[in-house]
């Protein structure tokens, strides 16, 4: 292809993500869209075509982002290439937002046309916004008989403050309003700005590692061109490849015989390790490179951490190598190896919240075949000594003893949530019980409140969120940022099991709910540890000081005993059962201890005081 049409191709490109909180039809309108553009035949349409792994279908939640390349032929007759950048939706991925927003130059807001603008909706728009992205609201969901479009609409322009007025009103689910959308972004997205005959410069926006072709690098090329043969540069640390592959999604992965200004595509160059390549590093040409890179991105930092112990000893290795694939595309994921007393040998691991956190258990026990024992969450404490020294302590164990401890500060959170006014109070209530402190209310409309509460990130990673959708029927929704350090009364509990102490089990509590956690915690503990053939001790305690005390009882007979030998399904059916429960069970001294154990800590039951 000549400059001239390559020039000429560049003002037809639009890249656009679409955004929204949770459920209000991202991933719905994005297969609208693949399909109306005729990207997939409606054959090979599977719902949700976007969410590549299988264990986001299976969560209906998007973590990964994947761009997909599509033609759509505008009512002006002229052929455009979109690039759909998909972003996931979900609190804990704000930093996944950002990466892939950065590659575009619009979004596509969805707002639900009954449930108007949630917590994420929020975050998101003003990501965009920060980005310079050109917003397109789009009111989906207007099918619903609650739905209720013209509110919606004025709440986007009060509560975001954008105009709202060519706001496509659309239904994802019947297929209404998709043509209007992709008109509007035809008109609204700027086509992308680089230069085609500078220097190369593309943005690292993800990278997958696949054991034929090595590491993949998705790119958006924002100056140049880049082919196969080209020596490429990577600019944070110059190493050289030999690029062998460069190609689009459409949604399968097209060989192309170059990448242009404005791509939105991958490239392969026998890049074998992992380390090598980094998210938001800037790829140019070692003959003719860029003289800046790319501003890139800000690293985020682990929010909460966990212990991650093999079960089977000997698969030590095999969980760093995956964890080491993880982190690859995921350079929010932090890792270094730890020892426990109880667990032996495994990783102590930074997430940047809960979900996250789950995410990549799960994807280190389905995708590499791992079965792991995980300790509860804990985020880092800064404790300072009486000595005059600071020490930072993200895992419990380590915690040092009450006599050296001057003083401890935990990291609080601004939480946003938004909710109907009739639930305020119940959201205040479990707010103040979570140490939180009221901070302003203001109305978004007639209807629905934001709420904002100082609170202890350790309280929300506990069951904030949970808690909180439980006494509003569902309907709140919940955002919240670091605001920094603040001094609290916290104090290291140690479980003890047959009188040793298990530092896998250790927790940090508010010394005011100590007594009631110590003692909700032993009770748990003695309902999930099961029976032995002597009896345990469960203690709590702070330092030296015993604060509550359970005794599981020992096994008095077999369990087959009361099945008298007849019902032999019956029997067999509780075999299984014994069988499932040993899968995860730890050995810890003489006493088997199940993984539910080590999580009781957060699924204590509601009986802690009112502070
Ligand atoms: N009635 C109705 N339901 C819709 C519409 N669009 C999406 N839905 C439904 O809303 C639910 C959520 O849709 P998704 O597309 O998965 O939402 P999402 O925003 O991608 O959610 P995440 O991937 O979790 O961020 C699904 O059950 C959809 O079938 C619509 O226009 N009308």
């Amino acid at each position: 292809m000549h400059l001239d049409d390559m020039k000429k191709r560049q003002e037809y490109i639009r890249n656009f993500s679409i955004i929204a909180h949770i459920d209000h039809g991202k991933s719905t309108l994005a297969d609208r869209i693949l399909q109306k553009t005729e990207t997939v035949s409606d054959r090979e349409m599977q719902d949700q075509l976007l969410d590549s792994m299988d264990l986001e279908r299976e969560r209906g939640i998007t973590i990964k982002l994947n761009a997909v390349e599509l033609t759509y032929t505008a009512k002006d007759g002229k052929e455009y290439t979109f690039h759909l950048i998909d972003t996931p939706g979900h609190v804990d991925f704000t930093y996944e937002v950002s990466r892939s927003l950065a590659a575009c130059e619009g979004a596509v807001l969805v707002v639900d046309a009954a449930q108007g603008i949630e917590a994420q909706t929020l975050a998101n728009v003003y990501l965009a916004i920060d980005n310079d992205l050109e917003i397109i609201p789009v009111i989906n969901k207007i099918d619903l008989p609650a739905a209720d479009p013209e509110r919606v609409r004025k709440e986007i322009e009060d509560v975001i403050g954008i105009d709202a007025s060519e706001a496509v009103l659309a239904s994802a689910k019947a297929g209404i309003g998709i043509e209007d959308i992709l008109e509007q972004i035809v008109e609204y997205v700027p086509a992308p700005q680089g230069d085609l005959e500078a220097p190369l410069k593309a943005l690292i926006f993800d990278s997958v590692y696949d054991s034929y072709r090595g590491v993949v690098l998705n790119i958006r090329i924002m100056d140049g061109i880049v082919k196969p043969g080209d020596t490429i540069q990577l600019m944070s640390n110059g190493k050289t490849f030999e690029v062998t592959e460069v190609g689009i999604f459409s949604p399968k992965a097209v060989p192309r015989d170059y990448l242009m200004v404005g791509d939105v595509g991958y490239l392969t160059a026998s890049i074998k390790t992992v380390q090598d390549t980094r998210v938001g590093d800037t790829v140019t040409l070692a003959n003719n490179p860029a003289t800046e890179p790319l501003a890139g991105y800000r690293k985020m930092n682990p929010m909460v951490y966990c212990g991650l112990y093999p079960i089977d000893t000997a698969k030590y290795n095999d969980l760093r190598e995956a964890l080491e694939k993880l982190q690859l595309n995921d350079s929010a994921l932090d890792f270094e190896p730890e020892t426990s007393q109880a667990l032996g040998f495994g990783f102590r691991c930074g997430f940047l919240g809960l979900l996250h956190m789950d995410v990549i258990q799960e994807r280190l026990e389905r995708e590499f075949n791992l079965e792991l024992i995980t300790t509860a969450p804990s985020v880092i404490y800064h404790v300072n000594k009486t000595d005059g020294t600071q020490i930072v302590v993200d895992n419990p164990a380590e915690f040092p003893e009450p006599g050296v401890i001057d003083s401890v500060e935990e990291p609080y959170v601004k939480a946003q949530i938004m909710v109907p006014n009739e639930f305020v109070g119940a959201v205040m209530e479990i707010s103040q019980r979570k140490r939180g402190e009221f901070v302003t209310m203001d109305y978004l409309d007639d209807y629905r409140v934001n709420v904002v509460y100082n609170i202890p990130l350790s309280e929300i990673v506990f069951d904030f969120f949970d808690r909180l959708k439980s006494g509003t029927k569902g309907y709140a929704s919940l955002d919240y940022e670091i605001i920094g350090y603040r001094e609290s009364r916290l104090v290291k509990m140690d479980i003890l099991l047959n009188g040793e102490k298990v530092d896998a089990l250790s927790f940090i509590v508010h010394r005011d709910f100590s007594f009631e956690r110590g003692k909700a915690i032993v009770e748990k503990l003695k309902k999930l540890i099961p029976r032995q053939q002597f009896e345990v001790p469960v203690q709590a305690a702070i330092g030296t000081k015993i604060v509550a005390r359970s005794d599981i009882k020992a096994l008095r007979k077999n369990v087959l005993a009361k099945c008298y030998g007849g019902d032999v399904s019956r029997k067999r059916k509780l075999l299984e059962k014994q069988k499932e429960g040993k899968k995860r069970m730890k050995q810890i001294g003489s006493v088997e201890v199940p993984q539910e154990a080590f999580m009781a800590v957060l699924k204590m039951d509601e009986d802690e005081p009112k502070k």
